[in-house]
């Protein structure tokens, strides 16, 4: 699904009233219609109350829509709106639809002390996408009345007071919802972790805007959803063989982190690869072989490091680095492997320690077969590509990084990001804090290599594998809770997960 800036928004606004033949009034009557929806979905709202607070434009209209719908469906609504001369026209018609049934509303302005009725649902419909400067200090009073109370909050669309796609400062009031409930296409704002305090969660709400012209607009962005699933459904031919779904060598370990490169092992062997072989220092051989007996294991010369990297001829995908420590003698031979072999044809996936190496010494990164993906969180990236100023700047940095080595880059955080080499970014929509945990990147490692190693190429493997992962961890937190959850239990959920996304 596409991120789409605000004038990008209005633009597919415009032709969707065109192509469907319809009025922004619609439009809007969709909107307040989908969150209705989604409100009687969770609630009786005929036994609730709410309280609308509503701005001049069209977000400020939505609400407007809302209250007559709840006031429509008998629940309690008390609908305030800002004091103005000037409003938009959609705003003007649902004012006049609400006089037309007699249903009343207030004016406020930046005096005025909210009545909200005790209990009741706040719904904060001022400002929406058309957001083009930061609301001033005149509004501190009222945002602080809704971010004091202790009423749940429900923004449409966006918080009031947030930019869709730049940084706000410090100083600006904004809405701290508790529910975000945004119409059609995520906004890029909803999504970046400065943001955490006013968006906590939020939920697309589908208003029928015109697809072709959402395909149509140029976006470098997008969100990963469980709409995109099916299109990565594969079915195992019949008459199939394990070396038909790969050939995967897993390069890692070192004294007291074995567990690390076993955990990615056994990653790619349950997200379905037909064959995988350990490399390892001596230390780790009885380990693995009692631990994974279904892996094949060589180990290096030395009982505790890495020293030499194998011959790689008969493997299609390499995982290099869970657990592999950054001792010299491992960089060199990290160097050595990937200076001596010809890797176009490999599938390289490298994480953790693999990419502490590649950061310190950045002439690597040129060896590397072009699309290698590497899986590194905040500290790895920051080594490798610098500081940022912002999650914005983030974004620019690693995507001028990618567009320049032709690499595919796995941003780990809450939200992951998966940057392809051509500069795109998709945000993941899975997954739970439950997995922020030891060994769950080892985990992420290892599931991406599985699918690159079986028919999906590395844009595919690496978006579909964060989602996967993410939602592993989602059935897991649902069997085990979000505290308990463990590296090796987001391994034994892969199955569920795929059972549950493919059936
Ligand atoms: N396609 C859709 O997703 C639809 C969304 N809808 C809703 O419409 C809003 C966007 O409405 P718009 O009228 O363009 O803007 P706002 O209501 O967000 O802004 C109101 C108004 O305020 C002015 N303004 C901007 N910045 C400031 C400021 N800092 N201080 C004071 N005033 C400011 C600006 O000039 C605007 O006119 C969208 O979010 C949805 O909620 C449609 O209802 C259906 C289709
Ligand atoms: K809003």
């Amino acid at each position: 699904m596409k991120i789409l800036s605000p004038e990008q928004l209005k633009r597919v606004e415009t032709q969707t009233i065109t192509i469907q033949d319809i009025e922004l009034i619609n439009l809007m009557e969709r909107a307040a219609n989908a969150i209705l929806n989604w409100l009687k979905s969770k609630i009786d709202v005929s036994k609730n109350s709410f309280t609308i607070i509503c701005g001049v434009g069209n977000n400020g209209g939505d609400g407007l829509a809302l209250g007559r719908l709840l006031w429509e469906e008998k629940a309690n609504v008390k609908i305030y709106l800002q004091k103005n001369n000037s409003y938009s026209l959609d705003n003007l018609t649902n004012q006049k639809r609400l006089k037309d049934l007699k249903i009343p509303f207030e004016y406020y302005d930046e005096t005025t002390k909210l009545e909200i009725i005790p209990n009741s649902i706040l719904i904060d419909a001022i400002f929406g996408y058309g957001l083009n400067r930061p609301i001033g200090d005149e509004w501190k009073p009222i945002i602080d009345q809704i971010n004091q109370s202790p009423n749940t909050v429900i923004s449409v669309d966006v918080p009031s007071g947030l930019f869709c796609d730049q940084l706000n400062s410090e100083k600006d009031p904004i809405v701290e919802s508790e529910v975000t409930l945004t119409f059609q296409t995520p906004k890029l704002s909803l999504l970046i972790p400065e943001n955490q305090q006013y968006v906590n969660e939020f939920e697309i709400l589908d208003i029928s805007l015109d697809l072709e012209s959402i395909e149509k607009e140029d976006s470098q962005l997008g969100y990963f959803s469980m709409n995109y699933v099916p299109q990565f459904y594969f079915k195992r031919p019949k008459f199939s063989h394990k070396y038909d779904y790969g050939n995967v060598l897993v390069i890692g370990g070192s004294y007291g982190k074995i567990g690390a490169s076993l955990l990615a092992a056994k990653a790619v062997f349950k997200s379905g690869a037909g064959l995988v072989t350990m490399y390892v220092p001596k230390c780790g051989y009885s380990v693995i072989q009692t631990a994974l007996p279904e892996a094949m294991v060589q180990t290096d010369f030395s009982d505790e490091m890495i020293t030499k990297f194998p011959n790689v001829e008969r493997y299609d995908t390499i995982v290099i680095g869970p657990g592999m420590g950054t001792d010299e003698k491992t960089y060199r031979a990290f160097e050595e492997f990937l200076s001596e072999n010809d890797l176009s044809d490999k599938k390289l996936i490298i994480d953790a320690d693999g990419i502490n190496l590649l950061s310190n010494h950045p002439n690597l990164l040129e060896k590397l077969p072009k699309e290698t993906i590497l899986t590194p969180h905040d500290k790895e990236l920051e080594r490798l590509i610098g500081s940022w100023e912002n999650s914005y700047d983030k974004i620019e940095k690693i995507q001028s990084f990618v567009q320049s080595h032709e690499l595919v880059i796995v941003a780990k955080g809450f939200i992951t990001q998966t940057f392809l080499a051509n500069g795109e970014a998709y945000f993941n929509s899975s997954g739970n804090p439950g997995m922020a945990t030891a060994g769950s990147g080892d985990v992420l490692a290892g599931i991406i290599a599985g699918l690159y190693a079986k028919q999906y190429n590395a844009s595919e493997a690496a978006i579909f594998g964060v989602f996967l992962h993410g939602f592993s961890g989602d059935v897991a937190s649902q069997q085990l809770g979000e505290e308990s959850i463990m590296a090796t239990d987001l391994i034994n959920y892969i199955p569920v997960a795929f059972k549950t996304l493919f059936g």
